[in-house]
């Protein structure tokens, strides 16, 4: 294996929060597999690293389905020969209140968030045990993975489960000298944000367009709120040598909103 080459796959990276990690990793020195479901804005953001001069490569697939999983680290394989660190970005969300929960969001949210964090964790741990090389899994939980929040509350069992794979994978894993950590963001206006809000102020009348937003923002101790390279700071440096000794968490960044 090439130290120098190291190669990450960030998948839900055509744009928002795993666009930002994409090209801080980039940036960091990895060769990069750009992976989403949504194939126009993947090719825009492929072509855009491209033009920046980043070793970019890209793979549309769905994250819900434990083949193209492992179809997506034998194409960064293929690509680069090795992989160093598989970041679980890709995620969805939906704004109900409880008691309108369906058999369709339950299955949407868990089959992307859940369900393609494992076969993530699994696809890229099975690489690594193969090389016989460290590895490092990073994946995207969320402040509401720490807390529930109304009108989230399957997106935030989601987050709930996805802490959970992170620290039994980690513990699991550990004797492969395979490192398992995640990320959990506050609030940072990608399309996500924009989505909760346009939901969340179609459910109350006392609420204008971007109200949500601003009413989740107000209570950051920072007095900002995130961008994405505030989360793709940490996610650089839990894909780095200085995080060996850290597996298991799941990390808050978050501006001061949520204290564990
Ligand atoms: N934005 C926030 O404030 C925030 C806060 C906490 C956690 N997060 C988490 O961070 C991650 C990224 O969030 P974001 O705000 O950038 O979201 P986003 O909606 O802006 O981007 C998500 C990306 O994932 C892709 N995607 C969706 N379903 C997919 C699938 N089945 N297979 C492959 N790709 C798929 C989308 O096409 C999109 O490009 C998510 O897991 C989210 O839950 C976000
Ligand atoms: C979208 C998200 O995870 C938090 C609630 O901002």
């Amino acid at each position: 294996m090439n130290s120098e080459n190291k190669v990450a796959i960030v998948t839900g990276s055509a744009g928002g929060l795993g666009k930002a990690i994409a090209e801080r990793l980039a940036n960091d020195g990895f060769n990069i597999v750009v992976q989403d479901i949504n194939n126009d804005l993947l090719l825009e953001t492929e072509k855009e690293f491209k033009e920046k001069g980043y070793n970019v490569v890209s793979f549309k697939s769905d994250v819900s389905k434990q083949k193209e999983q492992e179809e997506l680290v034998n194409f960064a394989v293929k690509e680069f020969n090795q992989l160093d660190v598989f970041v679980n970005n890709a995620g969805v969300d939906a704004v109900t209140p409880f008691l309108e929960i369906d058999e369709n969001q339950l299955n949407k949210l868990f089959n992307i968030n859940v369900f393609g964090t494992v076969y993530g964790i699994q696809a890229a741990a099975k690489q690594f045990i193969k090389q016989n090389t460290k590895g490092k899994i990073i994946n995207a939980c969320s402040i509401a993975g720490h807390e529930s929040y109304e009108m989230l509350g399957t997106y935030s069992a989601t987050k709930h489960a996805v802490r959970s794979y992170t620290q039994v994978a980690a513990k699991e894993l550990a004797k492969y000298k395979i490192n398992v950590n995640a990320y959990c963001p506050g609030v940072a206006k990608t399309k996500m944000w924009e989505r909760i809000d346009e939901e969340m102020v179609k459910y109350d009348e006392n609420l204008n367009p971007g109200d949500a937003f601003e009413e989740f923002s107000s209570a950051i101790k920072l007095g900002r709120y995130q961008e994405p390279k505030d989360v793709a700071n940490l996610v650089s440096f839990l894909s780095s040598e200085d995080a060996e000794y850290i597996t298991g968490q799941s990390i808050l960044t978050d501006g001061g909103l949520v204290y564990r």
